[in-house]
């Protein structure tokens, strides 16, 4: 039930769940569906907490088309960021029940199989591509796009790959702008890959991308939606706290013993029991501060604010990983047809009367621009390092220079350089293959084009500097310490060049405003890029990385705390290294995972200690 306050709680929870976000509904969503667990005469009770309210239902939260309400995001802004010119930047989460997924831009695909076959090779047995697939596919209702959008677009009917029975939608908006046709077009006549199916291990190419998106109302499939309203929320054994903030967790020794809780603007705390597991699903970026809080982390950081140490765990909070991004503005000087800012009431070249026009078709047949995400879109191309550049051994070879010893903040602890170095190994694999991207760009019809580093070898940290929870961690994105991220945009916007030249994006009339032609060296264009990137692609992932802890790693195999009981993380933060796609469905499979392995340490009698 939805529970109002401490009042309404029970003393004891088997389990309580930090964070009602993406991650956190799945896994609490699982451990209700059999009330009994493994036990034969128990009731498994589970509490979820989360930070914010349960979204309201309007438009915003459905329609893709309409931007998701303000309320919903928490904004993070970054320490100067020594690679950007001391340039801060932002860091956008969602603080609701379904937490980003309720608010971001329903892009919904896999990575390459190479790119979870690292999280394998980096110490953790069970978590390569073949054996998330399973779980990718246990999420997801996918259904393929309409015989139309198939005649348009790549769009593969095959369904081997995909879920059919699963809690999120996956499908394909009806609709789509007439240019991304050119687009796709430009990149075959560069000999990329138009890749119709890049969620069976490879994703490569130009892509026309599944959103989250429910059928047959073509609204956004929410985890909110498609793990908590309705059956589930009502279940006897799923309680959730919602506009209450997790400040501590709370041990007995070394076991995790319940939690504290406080109202999201209040300070009154109160306590929960737990008698089998804390499940820590706050996201990348609160989830460390929350251990760091509660006495787990890097030694001098906690007694440095006189915080008791439970575990000494050097790596919480660090190995932060995101992608940074860069906005090239074009002019699409031959195209006077709609543009996905027709439709944004806080763009210049708003259009009250298509967009009156095409809300209305929307809400009568679901059809027309609405069924976009609002400024997104579903067309991307992922490409690796061979495509991008024809330099791409110059760019492997001067990555091969870079000492991680050199470029780590002084007083890293060891431990994190070495799983540094590990992931910089495995990363530079993957830069020379032509089995995973290195590179993203995006086209949604508007006259601009974004360019995205997907792998960075360039390492965060989020940490504390307050013992007060409502006082944000510092996020510290780490962006270009690692001249590789700079020279991969570098290649990313001379690529994109070649792609505007193209006949195709020449019948647009394409012309790159900015940072524009004049900006011609590869020493130019890097500037440039320092002087405009954004940290972030909303993606934060690796915080509480799962990796030995000789690397700097937090969590072992099966999502668990090293040295401590009954504590495990299932969010964005378990990532060790980022996938090179959007992350949502990888937060889902690695929920889905996260469920299983928490079930399959119930003991037939139903006790986990
Ligand atoms: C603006 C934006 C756009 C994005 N676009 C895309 C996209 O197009 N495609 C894609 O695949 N991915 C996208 N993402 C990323 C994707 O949504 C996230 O990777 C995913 O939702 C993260 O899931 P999570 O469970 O790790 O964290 P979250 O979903 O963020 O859940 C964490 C939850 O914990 C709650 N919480 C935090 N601290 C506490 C506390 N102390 N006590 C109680 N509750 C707490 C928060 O309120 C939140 O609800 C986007 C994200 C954003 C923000």
């Amino acid at each position: 039930k939805l529970c109002r306050g401490a009042h309404d709680l029970k003393a004891e929870y088997d389990y309580v769940v930090v964070g009602g976000g993406t991650s956190g509904l799945v896994v609490a969503n699982r451990l209700t569906e059999n009330p009994h667990g493994k036990s034969s005469s128990k009731v498994l009770n589970v509490l979820v907490i989360e930070l914010g309210d349960v979204d309201d239902g309007s438009p915003g939260t459905l329609v893709p088309g309409i931007q998701t309400p303000q309320k919903y995001w928490h904004t993070y802004t970054s320490v100067p960021q020594k690679g950007l010119n001391n340039r801060t930047s932002q860091l956008y989460t969602g603080e609701v029940v379904g937490g980003g997924t309720v608010i971001n831009g329903m892009f919904f695909n896999r990575g390459s199989a190479l790119d979870y076959d690292a999280w394998e090779e980096l110490g953790n047995p069970g978590w390569g591509w073949e054996d998330l697939l399973p779980y990718f596919k246990k999420s997801e209702t996918y259904s393929p796009a309409t015989p139309q959008i198939q005649a348009q677009y790549p769009a593969s009917p095959d369904l081997r790959p995909h879920g059919t029975r699963g809690p999120v939608g996956s499908s394909y908006p009806p609709f789509s702008f007439d240019q991304i046709r050119n687009w796709f077009s430009g990149w075959a006549s560069l000999g990329v890959l138009v890749n119709p199916q890049p969620n069976a291990g490879m994703a490569v190419g130009a892509i026309h991308s599944s959103l989250s998106l429910a059928q047959p109302n073509v609204s956004r499939s929410s985890a909110a939606d498609a793990y908590f309203r309705g059956e589930a929320s009502q279940r006897e054994n799923f309680d959730s706290l919602t506009a209450h903030r997790v400040v501590q967790i709370l041990f007995e020794g070394k076991t995790a013993s319940g939690v504290e809780y406080a109202p999201r603007n209040g300070s009154q705390t109160s306590h929960v029991k737990v008698s089998r597991e804390v499940i820590v699903a706050a996201g990348a970026a609160r989830s460390p501060q929350l251990l760091q809080l509660s006495g787990i982390g890097p030694r001098e950081l906690l007694t440095g604010l006189d915080i008791p140490l439970v575990k000494e765990l050097p790596g919480v909070g660090y190995n932060f990983q995101d992608q940074p991004s860069y906005y090239i503005a074009l002019n699409l000087t031959k195209l006077s047809g709609p543009i996905p800012a027709w439709v944004d009431p806080t763009s210049d070249v708003y259009h009250e009367k298509y967009a009156e026009q095409q809300l209305a078709l929307y809400y009568a047949d679901r059809e027309g621009a609405y069924t976009m995400p609002y400024q997104a879109g579903s067309d991307v191309a992922f490409l690796p390092l061979k495509n991008v550049t024809s330099d791409y051994a110059k760019v492997i070879d001067h990555a091969k220079t870079i000492d991680i010893d050199d470029i780590s903040p002084s007083g890293t602890d060891p431990s994190i350089i070495r799983g540094h170095k590990a992931q910089v190994n495995i990363l530079l694999r993957h830069y020379a293959s032509r089995d995973t991207a290195v590179h993203e760009s995006t086209f949604n019809g508007s006259p601009l084009m974004i360019i995205v580093a997907l792998k960075p070898l360039s390492r965060g940290s989020i940490l504390i500097n307050s013992t007060d929870p409502k006082t944000d961690p510092q996020v510290d994105f780490g962006t270009f310490t690692h001249p590789t991220d700079v020279d991969v945009l570098v290649a990313s916007l001379k690529k994109i060049r070649e792609l505007l030249n193209s006949p195709a994006m020449q019948e647009l009339g394409a012309i790159e405003l900015s940072p524009g032609h004049s900006v011609q060296s590869d020493a130019e264009i890097a500037a440039a890029l320092i002087n405009s990137t954004l940290s972030s692609w909303q993606h934060p992932v690796g915080t509480l990385a799962m990796m030995p802890e000789d690397l700097g790693g937090v969590l072992d195999p099966e999502l668990r705390v090293y040295g401590i009981e009954g504590l495990r993380v299932v969010d964005a933060s378990m990532m060790p290294i980022i996938p090179a796609s959007h992350t949502s469905s990888t937060v889902y499979a690695v929920a889905e995972k996260a469920a299983d392995l928490i079930k399959a340490s119930q003991s037939e009698s139903g006790q986990y200690r």
